[in-house]
């Protein structure tokens, strides 16, 4: 498992980190969203060494972090930094190289990445002759070439078309399921929804949330509820306490604390039954916005 114990850091006076602790679990992948500026570049920046942090300690499986370990890492950067004009299966050969894996090896790794990403036909064309997704997915290869012990990758799927992500994302799959630690930031809510088993939600430097998505959206369910009842559910918006957001029919939404929402049960069942009733789990956008509307009224409130 990789950690993050405590981590802090400011630019000058900038604070971009704030204590910050969360694992990624091997085998596992963690979504890491937050807004702009909330500090994910930082923090990937840290656990990849290209970064000191002020204070704090990053470990794999309990071990501080070091040179050594941090060779077998695999690192996607925000900032792109291939070469535009070098043949793509000859740049990812070269990246292997550089992680000590001999030309045969690293020439079959790289040939066997671009097919597996459906760049195999265009293994012989510069980088930049490439569409902006097919750069990408090079960018993609080259985190991935040396077979790396862990993986960081900074929106890994930004501009990618729907199909492209989900090609990527079952090469990063792959690579989890050996038992690597899978981190990766992403501002696409509904793709780290579909995609993640774990989340760490960042805002103002600070970790605000964490846990498997489940966990998530469970413990971020609030009072939403959804009654599909047996005749029109119209009546519910007069029980006391409750704020129908949404009526169809026999189906409606509503907001309520837990006595009204079995009020409403009772009321139901007395109206002739209920199909099901249950309480609503809100989408990772949901709870994103919760947690990073709520983080921002407080910083106005403090300020
Ligand atoms: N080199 C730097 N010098 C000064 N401030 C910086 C520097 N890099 C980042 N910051 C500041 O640190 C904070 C965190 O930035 P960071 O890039 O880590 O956020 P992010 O979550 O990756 O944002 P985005 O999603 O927009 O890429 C921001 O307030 C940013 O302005």
């Amino acid at each position: 498992m990789l950690t993050l114990r405590h981590i802090s850091k400011s630019y000058g006076s900038r604070r971009a980190l704030h204590d910050v602790s969360f694992d990624v679990a091997r085998g596992r992948l963690t979504g890491f969203v937050g807004g702009n500026g909330a500090g994910k570049t930082t923090a990937m920046r840290i656990i990849l060494g290209v970064l000191g942090a002020d204070a704090g300690e990053v470990a794999l499986d309990g071990r501080p972090v070091d040179g050594d370990a941090l060779r077998s890492f695999g690192y996607m950067p925000e900032e792109r930094g291939l070469y535009p004009k070098m043949e793509i299966a000859e740049q990812l050969t070269y990246l292997a190289r550089l992680h000590g894996i001999d030309r045969g090896a690293a020439t079959k790794r790289a040939d066997a990445l671009l097919d597996r990403l459906g760049l195999g036909e265009r293994r012989r064309d510069k980088l930049d002759a490439l569409s902006l997704g097919n750069q990408q997915r090079v960018q993609v290869a080259a985190s991935l070439v040396h077979d790396p012990d862990v993986l960081v990758m900074d929106e890994p799927f930004s501009g990618l078309d729907p199909l492209a992500v989900d090609e990527v994302l079952a090469v990063i799959s792959e690579h989890a399921a050996r038992g690597i630690p899978v981190l990766f930031s992403s501002h696409q809510l509904d793709v780290v929804e579909r995609l993640c088993d774990d989340l760490v939600i960042i805002a103002g430097g600070e970790i605000r949330a964490a846990g498997t998505r489940e966990d998530l959206r469970e413990r971020y369910s609030g009072s939403r509820w959804e009654l599909d009842a047996l005749a029109d559910a119209g009546w519910v918006r007069t029980v006391p306490g409750v704020s129908v957001s949404e009526l169809a029919g026999n189906l409606v939404t509503f907001t309520a604390g837990e006595n009204a929402a079995q009020a409403v049960a009772r009321g139901a069942v007395e109206r002739g039954g209920l199909r099901t009733f249950r309480p609503v789990r809100p989408t990772l956008g949901e709870i994103f916005r919760d947690i990073v509307v709520d983080h921002t009224r407080n910083e106005n409130e403090a300020a």
